[in-house]
């Protein structure tokens, strides 16, 4: 009894010192690890959002963009969390009407109402952006075109949002964003990656905008738009051609076949059994075409689908200028565009037409792809309609004028070849959110990509936690193995001292 006791006093690990020691350890290495991952704890996401109403020349979208709060200029961060495509036309339809502009918005503005928490309407900012539809309106009747601005900006000055006015929004501004907003989803920004060209097609304009180590600005500068992102220069070709939306192309098509005020037109890029009437002030009440107007006219004339790709190609052919170039190389209409380079992201109304007629894919070789749109042209109309009945007519009977519009546009127009077809990917959305000029205007007006690269924390969070748990686990051995000279002796035999 008395050797056991006699053991016991002597047994190092019970001295009070050691105790202390390693209780302290213990409650230092646990406090250290806890401190380290409670505060290094991504905080809980709060979000903040911005709105963009694109007035475009068919009709309005509008598209909430939504970010984290506590991490503004990290790229790919800003996505789109809703959009709401108004009902009824462009608001430049409402010229003679502007109040109904305004109050074609408000649906839509309910929706963003409902979508974006009520905390934070008011420091929303709210944007809206007018395309080619307002450009004509503005060329044609600047008065009219006022008017409709401040009808819509009445109606959105009474939304709970931070209205931050409506304006035209530049061809060159136009393309330039729909590149910023394309490279920006890819997160091609912030690496520093080879960039996307945007080719954007619209209803009353259309934009080319790629970077190009052969353009440097010097040649055609007004086609230059320099940006400095995330510590990259970019300087951007881009140009904006007016009137060469696919409606506007079409109205100068069939003002081309209606030079001589006819009453009937054939046309070949419509289907054989289409026929409509069709009224000569309402086809050249544009400034696309209003100079042509054949004088006299009758009033209506009867078009007629004859449903030919090759014809249709030649009468669309007409409303480019192939001859005329003061620079090295010109696309058309005397505009300079430098030798194509890289991926191209085709979107907007590219992707709605050639989605329609299954061209998405484009390894399927130009003549392939031209022999499905003579097809399509062939089809009878009366087929269409039965193939298709849920798609609405107006879309159904312009597709194969639209497609031919396309093919001849990017390989005549832009001199892509059947090499660097491939290059281009028809899109509409890119990681959630649409492809198009809104989502690089919003970035430019609230600042959100920053001209140098933000700095960075050493390691990510995970890495961080990581590596404190380690060296902690460390010193707690350490700590351990530095108490061994006090280290009770291991044996089975109790020495009795
Ligand atoms: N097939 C099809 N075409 C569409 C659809 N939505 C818009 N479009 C057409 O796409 C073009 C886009 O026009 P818009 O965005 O108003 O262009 P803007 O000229 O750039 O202002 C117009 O020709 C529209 O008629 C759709 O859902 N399907």
């Amino acid at each position: 009894m008395s050797a056991q006791r006699e053991m016991k006093e002597k047994n190092p690990w019970h001295t009070p010192a050691t105790i202390i020691i390693t209780v302290i350890g213990v409650i230092a290495i646990v406090a250290l690890v806890t401190v380290a991952v409670l505060q290094n704890k991504p905080l809980p996401k709060k979000y903040k959002y911005g709105i963009v109403l694109d007035a475009g020349s068919s009709h309005t979208a509008l598209y909430i963009y939504g970010w984290p709060a506590e991490k503004v200029n990290d790229t790919g961060r800003v996505v789109q969390v809703h959009s709401c495509k108004v009902k009824g036309p462009g608001i430049s339809s409402y010229a003679s009407a502007p109040l109904n502009a305004g109050e074609s918005l408000k649906v839509c503005m309910l929706e963003a109402k409902d979508q974006v928490p009520s905390k934070r309407h008011q420091e929303t900012p709210l944007y809206l952006g007018a395309t080619a539809g307002m450009r004509l309106l503005n060329i044609e009747n600047s008065t009219a075109s006022d008017g409709v601005f401040q009808a819509v900006s009445q109606a959105l000055q009474t939304s709970p949002f931070s209205f931050q006015g409506a304006r035209i929004i530049s061809g060159q501004e136009e393309g330039a964003f729909g590149w910023v907003t394309v490279n920006y989803l890819d997160d091609r920004l912030k690496q520093g990656l080879e960039t996307t060209g945007a080719l954007d097609l619209g209803g009353a304009s259309t934009q080319i905008s790629f970077v190009s180590d052969n353009y440097d600005g010097s040649e055609s500068p007004k086609n230059s738009v320099t940006f400095r992102l995330y510590g990259n220069d970019y300087n951007l070709y881009t140009h904006s051609f007016l009137c060469y939306g696919k409606d506007q192309v079409l109205r100068m098509t069939l003002a081309h076949q209606t030079q001589s005020g006819p009453a009937t037109v054939l046309d070949p890029c419509f289907h054989r059994g289409y026929t409509a009437i069709k009224n000569y002030t309402v086809l050249y009440d544009t400034p696309c075409v209003s100079d042509r107007k054949p004088q006299p006219a009758p009033a209506s004339f009867n078009h007629t689908g004859t449903g030919d790709f090759q014809e249709c190609q030649r009468v669309v052919r007409n409303v480019f200028n192939f001859t005329d170039c003061k620079y090295s190389r010109c696309s058309f209409n005397g505009v300079f565009q430098p030798s194509l380079q890289g991926p191209f992201g085709a979107f907007s109304a590219y992707y709605f037409v050639m989605n329609f007629l299954n061209l998405t894919d484009t390894s399927t070789p130009l003549e392939d792809v031209k022999k499905k749109i003579t097809n399509y042209c062939a089809t009878p109309w009366e087929q269409i309609k039965e193939q298709y009945p849920h798609i609405k007519q107006k879309y159904l009977a312009e597709y194969c004028f639209s497609g031919t519009y396309i093919i001849t546009l990017l390989t005549e127009g832009y001199n892509f070849t059947s090499e660097n077809y491939p290059n281009i990917k028809f899109i509409k959305k890119i990681k959630d959110s649409d492809a198009g000029w809104t989502l690089g205007y919003m970035l430019n007006l609230t600042n959100m990509i920053p001209a140098e690269a933000p700095d960075k924390p050493p390691l990510p969070h995970g890495g961080y936690v990581s590596i404190v748990t380690i060296i902690a686990i460390l010193l707690f051995v350490l700590i351990i193995f530095s108490l061994r000279p006090i280290w009770p002796r291991c044996s089975k035999r109790p020495q009795i001292i």
